[in-house]
């Protein structure tokens, strides 16, 4: 059935798809809701139309899934790294086959641009392959001890853990989640945001053709309520959850009820300091991207831009003339780079930041479609500072801040004045200063003459309020595993008693 509504994508347009396939996926196929009175409608971006219907589950329906996933970690925990490896692989490889029809799903459910969908199913296989290649290499230490006695560690998964996504990069943040636990023998309850259900269930299904035991990786459809009940529910051992501050600090609270371990990359407002002795036409490059991907709907954007004063002018100029030449409309056209918001009132929310008191340089609010867009680029004189609003709390859209600064010390106490520290980037050609300005900031990446770069063998995550744990990387297998300690004896027990 699902197959289907992927063979017919290379043939649709925007406002054409309805997606009327069940959304949830448990014991290695697609389940039908039980409570359809309750369905949510989940809207096409770029038209306003909807496109499907979310069902959120209750208790029973979770419950069944989280016990179809126990199962299936029972089998797969007892397979070799080599053996999950080979299944990872063959599920990487399936959807890079077929990228272009999950990229357009995720286009007409998400609202981001073709050309940004298909790199983010990339970087969802390459994520996938990356762990594979680790499944193999998990291992221990042997200790050696007095009188011939030793002991060894063993890397062990952890159980049950449970995904929770945001609906910024749907297919991507399932791969991220589910591959690294998926690589060290766990099993995965995947929900995604009630706004974005439609590509979960897509990883699913290539998860059992490439071979899983039915139930490791499920699909539960739902927002709070569902969220709430994977996190109460006994049999999960973890939970890893991308979006927001405020819900990642409730998720915190329930884990800490069962002492279930958590990951949390949560929200940013992140700063990009660029340097008088930068090569303007990179920093403004990079600006650009540090700020208008996804709409500007990306946790780890740089949306305060701090540059030296003396090259204010011109680092103005060159990115209003650039950010006026986005071009905007049909996500599903190649030639778009930026498409719509995720919803109306994720439209409202940012509209609402920018109409305060902010002179805006550059703003466009087309309606081709039900859903506006604008380009805002608020400009670095007295308008902007460090103090307003928008400046320092996370908008999640397409509107960069530019402010002025004069020295590194300056600048660097400005750009830590916040609750947050995911990431961060500089501008400079000056290498000292470069390391030494990444090495005093206080956020978990510093790009160094780029922004929003994200390979997966780099470890992504927060300092602060951003959250804590890493996704992607060496360092995340720590996050998805425990260690067990086996001690040995080889001579006779000494007794104290
Ligand atoms: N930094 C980031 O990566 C993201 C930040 N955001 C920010 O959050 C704002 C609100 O967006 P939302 O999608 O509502 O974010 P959210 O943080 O409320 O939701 C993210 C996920 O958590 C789930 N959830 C919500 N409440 C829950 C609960 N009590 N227990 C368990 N799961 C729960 C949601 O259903 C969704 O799957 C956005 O406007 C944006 O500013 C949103 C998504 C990602």
């Amino acid at each position: 059935m699902a197959q289907s509504l992927l063979n017919s994508m290379p043939q649709a347009t925007t406002g054409t798809v309805v997606v009327t396939d069940h959304l949830n996926f448990w014991d290695g196929k697609r389940v039908k809701p039980t409570q359809e009175t309750n369905s949510e409608p989940v809207f096409e971006p770029a038209t306003g139309r909807v496109l499907c219907q979310m069902v959120p589950c209750g208790a029973e329906e979770v419950d069944e899934a989280i016990k179809s996933a126990h199962a299936a970690y029972l089998k797969w925990s007892k397979m070799a790294g080599m053996e999950r490896a080979r299944v990872m692989l063959e599920a990487a490889r399936i959807i890079r086959e077929r990228k272009e029809k999950i990229a357009k799903l995720e286009v007409i459910n998400n609202g981001k641009t073709i050309t940004e969908a298909l790199v983010d199913i990339d970087i969802a296989w390459q994520c996938i392959e990356y762990y594979a290649g680790l499944a193999g290499t998990l291992a221990g230490q042997h200790i050696q001890l007095p009188g011939g006695a030793f002991a060894y560690t063993r890397r062990e998964p952890l159980g049950v853990c449970v995904g929770i996504g945001a609906w910024n990069y749907p297919f991507q943040i399932a791969s991220w989640k589910s591959a690294p636990a998926l690589a060290c023998g766990n099993a995965m309850v995947f929900k995604p945001s009630p706004m974005t259900p439609v590509t979960a269930v897509i990883l699913a299904e290539i998860y059992k053709e490439a071979g899983v035991p039915d139930g490791l990786f499920c699909v539960v459809q739902g927002g709070a309520e569902t969220g709430t009940l994977l996190c109460h529910h006994p049999m999960v051992a973890k939970v890893s959850f991308t979006g927001s501050v405020p819900t990642g600090k409730k998720i915190m609270e329930m884990s800490s009820k069962g002492v279930k371990q958590v990951t949390l990359e949560l929200g940013g407002k992140s700063p990009l300091i660029i340097f008088k002795d930068c090569e303007l036409q990179n920093a403004v490059k990079g600006a650009l991207m540090a700020n208008f991907l996804t709409q500007g709907q990306v946790c780890c954007n740089g949306t305060r831009v701090y540059v030296q004063r003396e090259i204010m002018p011109q680092f103005l100029e060159e990115v209003v003339k650039r950010t006026k030449a986005i071009t905007l409309g049909d996500p599903l056209l190649d030639g778009t780079r930026m498409g719509a918001l995720i919803s109306k009132p994720q439209l409202e929310k940012v509209l609402g930041f920018v109409s305060q008191g902010v002179q805006i340089v550059t703003c466009y609010i087309m309606s081709p479609f039900f859903h506006l867009h604008i380009l805002c680029v608020t400009p670095g004189t007295d308008n902007c500072n460090d103090d307003m609003t928008c400046v320092k709390e996370e908008i999640f859209g397409p509107v960069m801040s530019v402010m002025p600064f004069d020295t590194e010390e300056e600048v660097i106490k400005r750009a830590n004045n916040t609750t947050f520290g995911l990431a961060s980037g500089v501008f400079t050609r000056d290498i000292s200063r470069a390391h030494r300005v990444a090495e005093n900031l206080e956020a978990g990446t510093c790009f160094i003459n780029n922004y929003n770069i994200s390979p997966v063998e780099v470890p992504f995550g927060g300092y602060k309020m951003s959250g804590f744990g890493r996704e992607n990387g060496q360092v995340t297998i720590e996050y998805y595993s425990q260690l067990k300690t086996v001690v040995v004896e080889m001579g006779d027990v000494e007794s104290l008693f």
